[in-house]
Formats: C-alpha cells, sequence, structure tokens
C-alpha cells in the first residue's frame, strides 16, 4: 500500500496561538506541519522566519516541519532554518542563482530538500538533479496566500512529474499544494501526488479531525487502485 502524508499548512493557523493550534491539527491526524516562508519580496505576502519555527519546537512539536522558501534569494535563510529544526527544505528553482548548489547546501545541513514549481514553472528545472530530490513540490495556485482555488491543470503536470519520479528510479515525495479539500484529494492523488498539502480546509473547519479523516477516507479509495 502507498503511504500517503498529510501536511496542515499553517499559513491558515491562528497566528496567536501557533503553538496550541499546529498540536491541534497534529493530533486530528496531521503528519508533517507545512511552513511557509514568504518574503515580501518573492511573493507578495510576509509571514514566518527561523525564531518562529524554533518556538514551534521549543513548545514540543515533533512532527517533520517542511519548510516552503518563498524568498529570494533562498541560500543565506537555510542555515538558520535547518538550525531552528527544519526537517524538509524546499525552494523556487527560478529563484535560487545555483540550484544544485542551493540543494547540497540543504543537505549539508542534514535537512531533506526538494524543489517547488509554480502553475508556470516548467518541470525541465528537474533535469540533472533527479538524485538530489527528496521532495518535488507542486503549487496548484500562485503561491502568496492560501484559501485560494485548485488549478485544474495542475492534474496533468502530476502526472508528469509522477511518470519522472517513477522512470528516475529515486525515492521521490511528490507533494501538491493549494485548493486541496474534500472533494479533490482522491482525484489529486489518482494523478500520483502522496503529500498532500491543506490549509484552509483543515484550519477553515471547527473540527480539524473531521476532515483529516475524511480525506484519508477519500485517499484509502484511491490506494486500492495503487499496486
Ligand atoms: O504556499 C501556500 C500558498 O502560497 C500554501 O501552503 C497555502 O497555505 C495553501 O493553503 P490552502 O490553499 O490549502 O488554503
Amino acid at each position: 500500500m502507498k503511504q500517503f502524508l498529510l501536511a496542515p499548512s499553517i499559513l491558515s493557523a491562528d497566528f496567536a496561538r501557533l503553538g496550541e493550534d499546529t498540536a491541534k491539527a497534529l493530533a486530528a491526524g496531521g503528519d508533517v506541519v507545512h511552513f511557509d516562508v514568504m518574503d515580501n519580496h518573492y511573493v507578495p505576502n510576509l509571514t514566518m522566519g527561523p525564531m518562529v519555527l524554533k518556538a514551534l519546537r521549543d513548545y514540543g512539536i515533533t512532527a517533520p516541519i517542511d519548510v516552503h522558501l518563498m524568498v529570494k534569494p533562498v541560500d543565506e535563510l537555510i542555515p538558520a532554518f535547518a538550525k531552528a529544526g527544519a526537517s524538509y527544505i524546499t525552494f523556487h528553482p527560478e529563484a535560487s542563482q545555483h540550484v544544485d548548489r542551493t540543494l547540497q547546501l540543504i543537505k549539508e545541513h542534514g535537512c531533506k530538500a526538494g524543489l517547488v514549481f509554480n502553475p508556470a514553472t516548467p518541470l525541465s528545472y528537474l533535469d540533472y538533479v533527479m538524485d538530489k530530490l527528496d521532495i518535488i513540490l507542486l503549487m496548484s495556485v500562485n503561491p502568496g496566500f492560501g484559501g485560494q482555488s485548485f488549478i485544474p491543470g495542475t492534474l496533468d503536470k502530476l502526472r508528469q512529474a509522477r511518470r519522472l519520479i517513477d522512470q528516475s528510479g529515486y525515492d521521490i515525495r511528490l507533494e501538491v499544494d493549494g485548493g486541496v479539500k474534500i472533494d479533490n484529494i482522491g482525484q489529486i492523488a489518482a494523478a500520483g501526488a502522496d503529500m498532500f498539502v491543506a490549509g484552509s480546509a483543515i484550519f477553515g473547519h471547527p473540527d480539524y479531525k473531521k476532515v483529516i479523516d475524511a480525506m484519508r477516507s477519500e485517499l484509502e479509495k484511491v490506494n486500492g487502485s495503487f499496486h
């Protein structure tokens, strides 16, 4: 059976009680904390830095933390996020001057590394670096804000990325982020994703467990069709 991971995006959590709200999403069944870093330069919004991540670790969050860097330049922030307790660090290839070097830097700092693709960013950035990737993240909205609608063209892109991963033979997660809901997660999984970021769907609902359980039951239906 395929192991699917659900990653609540704390961009939609209550920032005034971030530790508590993050713990609540994990207790409700979230596997990984998705941590969006926005710099008001690469994207038009400003969010959290390494100090906030460290505060979550100090609060007692032990689950993997998946840091999605929406920043430019990229490299300067990597050591600080690794030191603060990041598990995965992903970045947008067009925001890095030297993609291979940035991937190496993440690994040297003991984190898993990945590339993020905006809806209009071509997958050709994957050429020559598959061996350095632990994760590929496809954005299914334009980055910057939670609560947007899933862009349907992402399904085809997911199928392409899944083919590339399978052909490569490497153990690479295929993550999707943006507009993931109970009613589309099955379709997204069938297209090849195995890690799902969900922000407003979880944090915008009064009962996080109800949403996560419903997402898992949709995923179970798809799981039966994997070999
Ligand atoms: O990176 C981003 C947005 O740029 C995402 O992680 C959002 O946080 C997803 O939120 P929803 O679309 O699930 O509300």
